[in-house]
């Protein structure tokens, strides 16, 4: 069965070491800079026992037994990918698109692992049991998997081993006969702090000789060793729900993820000490276009959300029914539309996982365009919703605490309203507003849309390994053999 939000709250008050503005937080169920985050994401284990939604979010478990998050689920048709998206799709909904690692992320790439489980014996080390029972007790235990993969960024031109220290990075410091210990830092794990576990790996392709660096495992959030250093806390910030309404709810928090000799058993190593089955890990399992899949139907929701804030915004400002702002609005539609298409191309283009195991996975060649329209996308959504909005986002005043003060409420009353809504319905949207676009949650939100899949000089070599550049070349050496020097 799948945990309630209770038990899921329950479940994080382990030990676990996060620090926050110089001091240990002991409890992130209730820490003022976790705490409403964290329900939030409680509210989505609770939707799993709503009868609404209980279908739709879950499926029975690997053995047939009890229900399991659908997130787990490989996917054996492509009804089943769909079905799977249309779950990604009612969490996203009721996070309105804000939270990039909400459980169901990590669920669905363990489930790309255990699909190709023989990527993880192709070297020396065979991880593919663990692989597959790791997916299996993520799947029954109903357990919350962050993920940290990418080394700190230090010095971006030498390899882990030749930083200035050799455990900057990552990396093995000892074998023992029951496991290994490991020692650095992985650059961010975001929600780690909200998690049960989290996944090391490395997506970057590495040279032979920095085996002690190739390696993927999980341990428990509150492995002993196991450090957080968490980025400021927008919801800790937030001065209340009123002033700011996604900060103060939906703030799923990033950290620096340090472990001081941590000990990882054996059968939590999934590889060891072997750089390609690190990096075919993700591109030879459907663990990649996984996170593909979830994060195109994220944005997409993300985006219906920011262009209804837009269409309230133009209400509010009277402006909706002028051309240009229609005009706007309407382009605003258009770009909400094109991150649903690549959504609904990723999974209509369902392939066959080679192999022959009958499982399917969202669509390579589509998920490589997410990548690179995702972050496209969204500045240009951010900059046209502001430019419909104007100063009345900064027009604001500082807190709810002034429209409670009635010498200051009849001024705002009188100078911040517009036909049909009165001042504190005009603020009220007009905070939401800013805190999707101006806030500091906000540009982490610009920032995580660029990055969340990595580099941009990562990523878009991948659309030309995936797709088939020679057929476009193919059209048009078509047309330029169609004529020569003697047509005139
Ligand atoms: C909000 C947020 C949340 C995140 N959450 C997670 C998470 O939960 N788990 C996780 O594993 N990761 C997470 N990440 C990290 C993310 O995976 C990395 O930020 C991403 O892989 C990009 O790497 P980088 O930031 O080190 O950028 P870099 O690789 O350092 O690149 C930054 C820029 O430097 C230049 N550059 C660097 N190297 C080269 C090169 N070789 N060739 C050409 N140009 C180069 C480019 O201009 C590039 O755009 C998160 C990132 C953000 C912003």
């Amino acid at each position: 069965m799948t945990r309630t939000g209770k038990e899921y709250l329950e479940s994080l008050r382990d030990g676990r070491v996060i620090w926050l503005d110089g001091e240990l937080v002991d409890d992130v169920t209730t820490h003022p800079a976790f705490r409403r985050s964290v329900g939030s994401i409680a509210d989505l284990y609770d939707m799993t026992h709503d009868p609404a939604h209980a279908d739709a979010l879950t499926v029975p478990g690997p053995d047939g037994e009890g229900r399991v998050l659908r997130a787990h689920q490989i996917p054996r048709s492509k009804e089943e990918l769909r079905a799977k998206g249309r779950a990604f799709k009612l969490w996203s909904e009721a996070t309105f698109g804000f939270f990039g690692r909400s459980p169901d992320y990590m669920a669905s790439a363990v489930a790309g692992f255990a699909t190709v489980p023989e990527v993880f014996s192709a070297g020396e080390f065979d991880g593919s049991a663990n692989v597959l029972a790791h997916w299996r007790r993520m799947a029954q235990d109903d357990l919350y998997q962050a993920h940290t993969l990418v080394n700190p960024q230090i010095d971006r031109t030498r390899p882990p081993s030749e930083q200035e220290e050799d455990d900057l990075c990552l990396r093995v410091v000892a074998e023992r006969g029951d496991g290994i210990v490991v020692r650095g830092a992985k650059m961010i794990g975001t929600a780690a702090a909200f998690a049960d576990e989290i996944l090391v790996g490395v997506t970057q392709r590495m040279a032979p000789a920095e085996a002690d660096y190739a390696v993927s495992f999980s341990v428990p959030v509150s492995a002993p060793g196991v450090k957080f250093v968490s980025r400021t806390s927008y919801e800790g910030r937030a001065t209340s729900v009123f002033d700011y309404p996604l900060s103060s709810r939906f703030d799923e928090n990033d950290a620096l993820v340090v472990f001081e000799n941590v000990f990882v058993p054996w059968d939590r190593v999934f590889a060891y000490r072997e750089p390609e089955v690190c990096h075919q890990q993700f591109w030879r399992t459907p663990a990649f276009v996984s996170f593909v899949h979830h994060g195109a139907i994220r944005l997409w929701t993300k985006l219906e959300f920011l262009a209804g804030v837009a269409v309230l915004v133009a209400r509010a400002n009277n402006t909706y029914d002028l051309p240009p702002v229609r005009m706007q609005i309407g382009k605003l539609m258009a770009w909400v539309n094109t991150a649903k298409a690549v959504a609904v191309a990723i999974e209509d283009g369902a392939e066959a996982v080679p192999g022959g195991s009958g499982a399917v996975m969202p669509n390579r060649e589509m998920s490589c365009a997410q990548l690179a329209i995702g972050p496209d996308l969204y500045p240009k959504v951010l900059n046209e919703v502001k430019l419909l909005a104007g100063g009345g986002l900064i027009q604001l005043p500082a807190s709810v605490r002034d429209l409670r003060h009635p010498e200051v409420s009849a001024l705002l009353g009188k100078y911040v309203r517009s036909p049909g809504h009165d001042a504190e319905a005009r603020i009220k949207l007009l905070k939401l507003a800013w805190d999707a676009l101006g806030s500091e949650f906000a540009g982490r939100h610009d920032q995580y849309e660029r990055f969340y899949h990595g580099s941009p000089h990562v990523y878009l070599p991948a659309l030309v390994r995936e797709g088939d550049p020679d057929a476009y070349a193919a059209l048009a050496r078509r047309c330029l053999d169609g004529y020569g020097l003697d047509d005139a």
